[in-house]
């Protein structure tokens, strides 16, 4: 690994790419500029609409919900106070139990991506069957985060699943809106802070209320780009506070 230099300032992934670019010709072995720019395009797909679609159904959630929403502006209210401070320490994010706790079941209800794909690179017997080397397995997020012997009345909105001896309980596989194993999201930490960020901000200065036009509970859901959208425009009021 190349040793780095913390004073110089840092490069663009987009940079870092493509100096990948020219180190291949040295004959090592390094990406191709399609290789980069299907890097890049996948950041873009799998980083933006993944976090807008959870933001989108989190809103419509807490107007639907408005005793959940109250108790995540008060622990907003606690942890950056009343005034709210201007800036957003890092180390306070972390320290938002209850909203962690409304993203991750948002994720469950709605993850937006409904499946994971995986091949078998060799043979592979597992409880007593075989498995033939490229052999295509499907893990089925939303079955699992919907089903009802892993989570009790599994199309209601309670966060408290979400709470630390909740989790704690629970099978780790029992929630996968991210993935998991070496090719799980790479992205999750930063969608998880971009998430915790962007809430606080609007919970501190608006609140939500439901649109005038009911739709029914659950969502009607369908897939757009691959990614799991209502079927539904979601609407919702916003009041400044
Ligand atoms: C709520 C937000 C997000 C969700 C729910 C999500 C979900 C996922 C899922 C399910 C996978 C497949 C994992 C697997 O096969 O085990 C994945 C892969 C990936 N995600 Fe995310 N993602 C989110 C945000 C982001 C962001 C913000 C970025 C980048 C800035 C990102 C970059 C990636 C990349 C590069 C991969 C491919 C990883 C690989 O193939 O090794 N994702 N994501």
């Amino acid at each position: 690994m190349e040793e780095t230099d913390e004073t110089e300032t840092p490069k663009s992934t987009a940079s870092q790419l493509s100096e990948s670019e020219e180190k291949r010709n040295d004959k090592r072995k390094t990406l191709t500029k399609m290789e980069i720019l299907a890097q890049l395009v996948l950041f873009l797909v799998a980083g933006y609409e993944t976090t807008a679609t959870t933001l989108h159904f989190i809103i419509y959630v807490l107007a639907q919900y408005p005793d959940i929403q109250d108790k995540l502006r008060d622990e907003v209210k606690e942890i950056f106070g009343d005034s709210g401070k201007d800036e957003i320490e890092f180390e306070d994010l972390s320290k938002l139990i209850y909203m962690n706790a409304v993203i991750n079941e948002t994720l469950r209800i709605f993850p937006p991506a409904t499946r994971l794909v995986r091949l078998c690179q060799k043979e592979t017997e597992i409880q007593g069957i075989k498995f033939a080397k490229d052999s295509s397995f499907t893990a089925p997020i939303y079955a699992i985060h919907h089903n009802p012997e892993i989570y009790e009345n599994q199309e209601e909105f309670i966060p408290e699943r979400f709470l630390p001896d909740e989790i704690a309980a629970r099978h780790p596989m029992a929630f996968l809106p991210f993935g998991a194993g070496p090719r799980s999201c790479l992205g999750m930490r930063f969608a998880e802070y971009e998430i915790r960020v962007t809430l606080t901000w609007l919970i501190k200065s608006f609140k939500f209320l439901p649109a005038d036009e009911k739709l029914p509970w659950p969502v009607e859901l369908g897939m757009g780009g691959g990614l799991l959208k209502s079927k539904h425009e979601l609407k919702c009021k916003i009041v400044k506070l």
